[in-house]
């Protein structure tokens, strides 16, 4: 059995990666996030080992690539960490956003490698990194087993009617064009966190979870399993996000730009990405109404101009898609719950959000239980003989992890 797992998450705007003991309570040896990649702000990275904390700039960390080597420089460098590149038994996994039809995750060998390969294009922002991260990792840990956790899989549950597009059928499946959903493995660690806040087996638990991150995406999930969530074939569709778009009328790309269909000047070889998917992707979400992908600058009761604009419209379309996905549940919700770097911590947008969905029983939340700190996985925001409202922490590294431990 490995002795080591080493989770890797590569995030749209952040590398984050703990080294677990393989245990059965994982023992979490190191945390080390980097936050700030794809801003023109220099990266920061965050050590956590213990209650230990240190935190500092890297103007030299400029990809997710980047930001694996000087992971495994400060692991390698650390004489409290075991020596993982010269550990016999050491599991890699890997946070994949798109795994396309795979059912549950699995070990990285030549034919999985290509299949991820091939679906590169329907997740620019995130596959590419991982694939690179998972090259570098195979040169510089050579004895690790590489596993793949997939962010599409906790969605295969979605019934056909939410998956298919209502386009040409032949076309569709010849193409693999339906919806597939993500941020799946922190939906999976929600859900796990949650049922067992609400001392409820998992199978008999409904909610409605945001997770709010540089990515944003919302989920229905009932009795444990997800029907419904946002984002589609690629992450782009459902919420905006720091630097994508979200839902806008299809054809809008066509009149913001003549040559969308041409391969953006970012394309590489291997990577072909057209002007629209480069400019719905990359150059729009709340970065491009305001100049900083940094929300803690937009969530506040302060934000005024564009920040405030950019404000009201994340708000509206989060309250859209909780409308939406309370009568996709029947009303049968056991709590909202808010996550991600911006669910957990603006207060300010919780507040809103749910003053704005008083109407399904929530209700305008007062200071005192919304800017609590959190303390543990899942913090009760609920004030009155509301719905339940809860925030949760979710750990992707830790879900990683668990499937590893189980089934590698
Ligand atoms: N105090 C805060 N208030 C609001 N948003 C915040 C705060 N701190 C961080 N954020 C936002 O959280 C987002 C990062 O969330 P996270 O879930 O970690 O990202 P990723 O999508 O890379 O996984 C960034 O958009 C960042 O601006
Ligand atoms: C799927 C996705 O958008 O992930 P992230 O929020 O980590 O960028
Ligand atoms: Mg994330």
């Amino acid at each position: 059995m490995a002795q080591l797992i080493l989770a890797v998450n590569a995030g749209s705007s952040s590398l984050k990666c703990t080294l677990f003991q393989n245990n059965d309570s994982l023992d979490r040896i190191v945390s080390i996030e980097i936050s700030g990649l794809n801003s023109s702000d220099p990266a920061s990275v965050e050590i956590r080992k213990g209650s230990e904390k240190e935190e500092k700039e890297d103007k030299n960390i400029k990809n997710h690539d980047d930001a694996f080597r000087r992971v495994l420089q400060l692991l390698e460098k650390d004489e409290s960490v075991p020596g993982i590149q010269h550990a016999e038994k050491i599991i890699a996994a890997h946070r994949i956003v798109h795994g396309g039809d795979f059912e549950h995750d699995v070990e990285i060998n030549d034919e999985t490698y290509h299949y991820l390969e091939k679906l590169e294009e329907l997740a620019p922002l995130h596959n590419a990194s991982a694939l690179a991260i998972i090259q570098s990792c195979s040169r510089e840990l050579p004895k690790a087993k590489n596993v793949a956790c997939f962010d599409s899989v906790f969605h295969q549950t979605m019934p056909e009617a939410v998956k298919t597009y209502m386009i040409d059928p032949e076309h569709a499946k010849e193409k693999g064009l339906r919806k597939y959903g993500f941020h799946g493995i922190s939906y999976k660690s929600i859900l796990r966190s949650v049922s067992h806040h609400l001392q409820k087996p998992e199978e008999e638990t409904s909610l409605i979870v945001l997770h709010l991150g540089s990515g944003a995406s919302v989920c229905a999930i009932q009795n444990g399993k997800s029907i419904e969530t946002s984002m589609g074939l690629t992450p782009l569709s459902g919420l905006p996000g720091s630097s994508r778009s979200g839902d806008v009328d299809p054809t809008l790309v066509f009149h913001f730009t003549s040559d969308a269909g041409q391969l953006s000047s970012k394309s590489t070889k291997e990577l072909h990405i057209t002007n629209a998917e480069e400019i719905l992707n990359k150059k729009s979400g709340w970065a491009a109404l305001t100049g900083t992908s940094d929300f803690s600058k937009i969530g506040v009761p302060s934000a005024t101009g564009a920040n405030r604009l950019a404000f009201d419209i994340f708000v509206d379309r989060i309250v859209g898609f909780i409308g939406n996905y309370y009568v996709k549940l029947s009303g049968k919700v056991d709590a909202i719950v808010f996550a991600g770097g911006i669910g957990e911590r603006s207060a300010y947008l919780r507040q809103q959000v749910c003053q704005r969905c008083e109407c399904l029983g929530l209700g305008a939340l007062g200071n005192k239980e919304n800017e609590k700190k959190m303390e543990g996985a899942v913090l009760d925001i609920t004030e009155k003989e509301t719905n339940k409202i809860l925030v949760c922490h979710t750990d992707e590294e830790a879900e990683m992890a668990r499937s590893c431990r189980e089934n590698f």
